[in-house]
């Protein structure tokens, strides 16, 4: 099932729980507005090349819409559209004052040199720096994109419109970034993992955990994990996938990467067939990469008894239900991978003050809103008699919803 069918389907379950009036769900649902440019840029070589970039605005009814853009060659704008609307949701659930929102263009940033990257990047903001702003749509960071990506969006961005520090997140700190927002999405993780573990009387030190991505999320993830005791058994990137039973040494695994560019030849594990991943026997199974990536193929096959969510729709609904049937806990998208934007709150918050925060304050309130958000979820889940998941959307979209009724439809 595509992301945008999966995603709908989603909302439409918590729409019934919810009992929403159809003519509100289908303006929850339908997005604010969709962008979609043609950016062509010289290439090094003095050639001329195009991509497809997008913007889809999904929803503005608590704030300004707020979301990451991605670099990757598989995106296309049903996907964009379906993490438009789950930024909605997310930044709901941990009740930060945004919208949704999300862009991409369909590219294979390893392939393009430095300049070229910057190139294209002022080009794409070129062509829609009148539709994002501080109080409009904040882009920042997602798969494929940096600190550096934010910088050439802000510079460009500044010349239209003035030096506007506000207008992304995820930015380097020396122009306005916030500390603590490079880890954040993986903090936030671990917070999320934690919050749930301990109802489930468990915690991270001693349990097994299997992680898929290996770049900001999935590095982070791995590094907290590992820092809390937890034991790392197996690590994917797109190059292939390392295994070690007794525990990977995650520090020594980040050095061979940033020295080599991939997980494959570490000296501290094992091969293994990056298929056989998601599969592998552990206790917590994190997917940090791609979307869909546990279908109805491998789930009847996955062992682990949780999945966190770090990435967006690793789930499509048909995995969903055979891992619950199967007793599979999974922390849903929505919320287990909102540290992120909640730090871009934080960000936000700091540029339009003027002032920055300690590492320390960031960490501190992050950990405040995941947990806050956790026994939010659980009380929808109480209230329902629902999933963890229908409990974040059902928490999200009520939001979204009351939100949208009290502003009113009046032209
Ligand atoms: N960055 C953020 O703040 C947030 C990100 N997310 C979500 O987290 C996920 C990861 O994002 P992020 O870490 O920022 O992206 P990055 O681009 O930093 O890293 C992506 C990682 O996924 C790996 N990867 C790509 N394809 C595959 C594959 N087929 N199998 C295994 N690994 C693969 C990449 O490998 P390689 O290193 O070899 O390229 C890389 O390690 C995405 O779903 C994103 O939407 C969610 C919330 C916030
Ligand atoms: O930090 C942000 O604004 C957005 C992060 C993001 O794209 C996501 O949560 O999926």
């Amino acid at each position: 099932m595509n992301a945008l069918a999966a995603t709908n389907r989603n909302f439409r379950h918590a729409s019934r729980i919810l009992g929403l009036d159809s003519k509100l769900e289908k303006s929850l649902l339908i997005p604010f507005r969709e962008i979609k440019v043609e950016c062509t840029i010289p290439k090094d070589d003095g050639s001329l090349a195009t991509y497809v970039g997008f913007r889809v605005q999904h929803d503005n009814a608590r704030g300004p819409m707020k979301g990451g853009i991605r670099y990757h060659p598989e995106v296309d704008p049903d996907e964009v559209n379906a993490l438009a609307q789950l930024m909605t949701w997310k930044t709901a659930v941990v009740d930060i004052p945004y919208g949704g929102a999300k862009g991409g263009i369909g590219c294979t940033p390893k392939d393009l040199s430095m300049s070229e990257l910057e190139r294209l990047t002022r080009v794409f903001t070129q062509k829609i720096h009148d539709l994002i702003g501080t109080h409009t749509d904040v882009p920042a960071p997602d798969m494929g994109t940096n600190a550096q990506t934010m910088a050439w969006i802000l510079d460009e961005y500044s010349k239209f419109h003035g030096h506007s520090p506000a207008v992304v997140t995820g930015k380097p700190i020396a122009l306005g970034g916030s500390l603590g927002r490079e880890a954040a999405t993986g903090r936030g993780v671990v917070f999320a993992t934690e919050a749930l573990l301990a109802q489930h009387g468990k915690s991270i030190k001693g349990l097994t955990f299997v992680i898929q991505g290996f770049g900001n999320v999935g590095s982070w993830v791995a590094r907290l994990i590992g820092e809390r005791g937890g034991k790392i058994i197996a690590v994917s990137d797109v190059t292939g996938a390392v295994k070690n039973q007794n525990g990977l040494d995650i520090v020594d695994l980040l050095r061979h990467k940033e020295e080599t560019g991939c997980l494959t030849n570490f000296s501290g594990g094992d091969h293994m067939d990056p298929n056989e991943l998601l599969t592998h026997e552990c206790d917590v199974l994190i997917p940090c990469a791609l979307g869909g990536v546990l279908n109805k193929e491998n789930a009847a096959d996955v062992k682990a008894k949780f999945i966190i969510e770090a990435a967006n729709h690793p789930t499509d609904p048909e995995a969903d239900e055979i891992l619950s049937k199967k007793g599979v806990v999974i922390l849903p998208d929505i919320y287990a991978n909102a540290g992120g934007v909640t730090v871009s709150y934080f960000e936000w918050v700091q540029n339009i003050q003027g002032f920055m925060w300690e590492e320390e304050k960031v960490n501190y309130e992050l950990q405040k809103y995941m947990t806050k958000a956790f026994h939010n979820i659980k009380a929808m889940c109480q209230s329902h008699n629902c999933s963890l998941r229908m409990g974040a959307f059902t928490l999200g979209v009520k939001r979204v919803a009351r939100a949208t009724t009290l502003r009113g439809w009046e032209a």
